[in-house]
């Protein structure tokens, strides 16, 4: 399922972290090797991330089996256990029985979550990869937004279709789906990391609302990175940790990877075909295909109904996609606005690499006109905490996260990871 496949996402850390025991001593190697440059927030971050990885040591959100060992005890409700196997068996039970009591009085609350907000660019993502490489835990999950409510959407529809089939003139029952897939996730995982939490449309939101209260309740532990600060959890489950350094990592100078496009320009130019994908039941054909490599016109991804399942579909098979003809970004090309960034998202996180023609230079590409911009913020506050609505406002800051990123997959860096060659 996507929420396992998820864990798949690159982790932003700069190397594997298995030689250090914590967090912050991972950082603090980076920093002396001269890979990262000091920053006074991420380290107070890490700081707290550190305790958290401490707290976490043996942490398990795992029932207690209390009840069906209780029925294990059936076999000693025997007047006399009959013969010697059988007394075994009755004091094997009564241990078991109390073992599980032990545990069921004795279960740890969970230690608090962490939400991880600030400005783009400033190292939410490497921060949260940080501490989750370090987490001992097996039975730890690290998911990217939009393939975790794909995932989420999927199992709603699974539990729906399970459901006895109605008949007709019956009335319809009430079924809610939510506390069920909360249960089934918190099987999976005791500690969920998300990275880029948004909340983009209404439906979502009061999905979200009401999972995340499942989710804690079965002591499930969420650390998430968002631009935003007013999505905040809620207080008695997680911690606010704010990157505000100022500094967008994404636009450091590093070399760009220039050379790399004409090569590739001339290519596609002479040897493309249509590509059919399949997504879920559906097929999404591009034009212009070859091998890994796809030739898309912005029309053909942002212009059409098409969505986050295309997009990961996409960065799955090619590792290298055009998007031509990129026009001005309005607000008033709200949908296709938001399909473009939620595509560079999906890009960014498989390490596709991009070259885009657009009608601007990156830093114009997107238009913010005031009068366009609603204020309106649908909040959800009776969770503690309150999930703010796409709206135009959302969109800024959204572009602004898009802008730093396609400014970082134009590095050299950025290219080299992508390298699926020797995989
Ligand atoms: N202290 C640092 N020194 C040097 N590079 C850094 C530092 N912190 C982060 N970076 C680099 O900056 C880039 C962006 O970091 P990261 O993706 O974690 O930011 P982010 O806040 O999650 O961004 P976004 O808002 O787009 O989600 C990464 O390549 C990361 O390795």
């Amino acid at each position: 399922n996507v929420l396992s496949q998820t864990v798949e996402v690159p982790s932003a850390t700069t190397s594997p972290s298995s030689s250090f025991a914590r967090p912050l001593e991972h950082y603090n190697s980076l920093i002396q090797d001269g890979q990262l440059r000091e920053d006074l927030q991420q380290r107070a971050a890490l700081e707290k991330l550190d305790q958290m990885q401490k707290d976490l040591r043996g942490y398990s959100n795992e029932r207690s089996t209390l009840f069906s060992k209780v029925n294990c005890t059936k076999l000693c409700g025997r007047k006399q256990p009959k013969n010697m196997l059988q007394m075994l068996k009755c004091a094997f039970n009564k241990f078991r029985l109390l073992l599980s009591l032990q545990q069921l009085f004795s279960k740890r609350k969970p230690p608090k979550g962490s939400y991880i907000y600030g400005d783009v660019g400033t190292g939410k993502t490497m921060v949260m990869d940080m501490f989750y490489d370090h987490v001992e835990t097996a039975k730890k999950k690290r998911v990217n937004f939009h393939g975790f409510m794909l995932d989420v959407h999927k199992r709603i529809h699974r539990l729906k279709q399970s459901l006895p089939k109605r008949k007709v003139g019956q009335m319809v029952k009430a079924y809610d789906p939510i506390a069920p897939v909360a249960e089934e996730i918190s099987e999976e995982a005791c500690l969920l990391c998300f990275d880029e939490f948004q909340v983009t449309d209404i439906v979502d939101a009061m999905i979200l609302k009401q999972l995340f209260e499942n989710l804690f309740l079965n002591g499930v532990v969420v650390v998430a990175t968002s631009n935003r600060g007013q999505m905040s959890c809620k207080q008695e489950y997680c911690q606010t940790l704010r990157l505000d350094s100022g500094i967008d990592y994404q636009r450091r100078n590093r070399p760009a990877a220039g050379k790399l496009f004409y090569l590739f320009i001339v290519f596609i130019i002479t040897v493309t075909r249509p590509r059919s994908l399949k997504v879920h039941s559906r097929i999404l054909t591009l034009a212009k295909a070859c091998g890994t490599i796809a030739d898309c016109t912005f029309e053909e991804l942002c212009d059409r109904p098409v969505g986050v399942s295309d997009y990961l579909e996409i960065s799955a098979v090619f590792d290298t996609v055009f998007i031509r003809n990129i026009p001005l970004l309005t607000l008033n090309k709200k949908t296709q606005a938001r399909r473009f960034i939620t595509l560079i998202d999906a890009l960014y996180e498989h390490k596709v690499r991009v070259v885009l023609q657009a009608e601007a230079l990156l830093d114009d590409l997107f238009v913010h006109e005031h009068h366009d911009h609603h204020d309106t913020h649908v909040l959800l506050d009776d969770l503690g905490s309150s999930l703010a609505i796409f709206t135009g406002e959302e969109e800024v800051f959204a572009f602004q996260r898009t802008v730093s990123r396609l400014t970082e997959m134009q590095t050299e860096e950025y290219w080299v990871a992508g390298d699926r060659s020797s995989k």
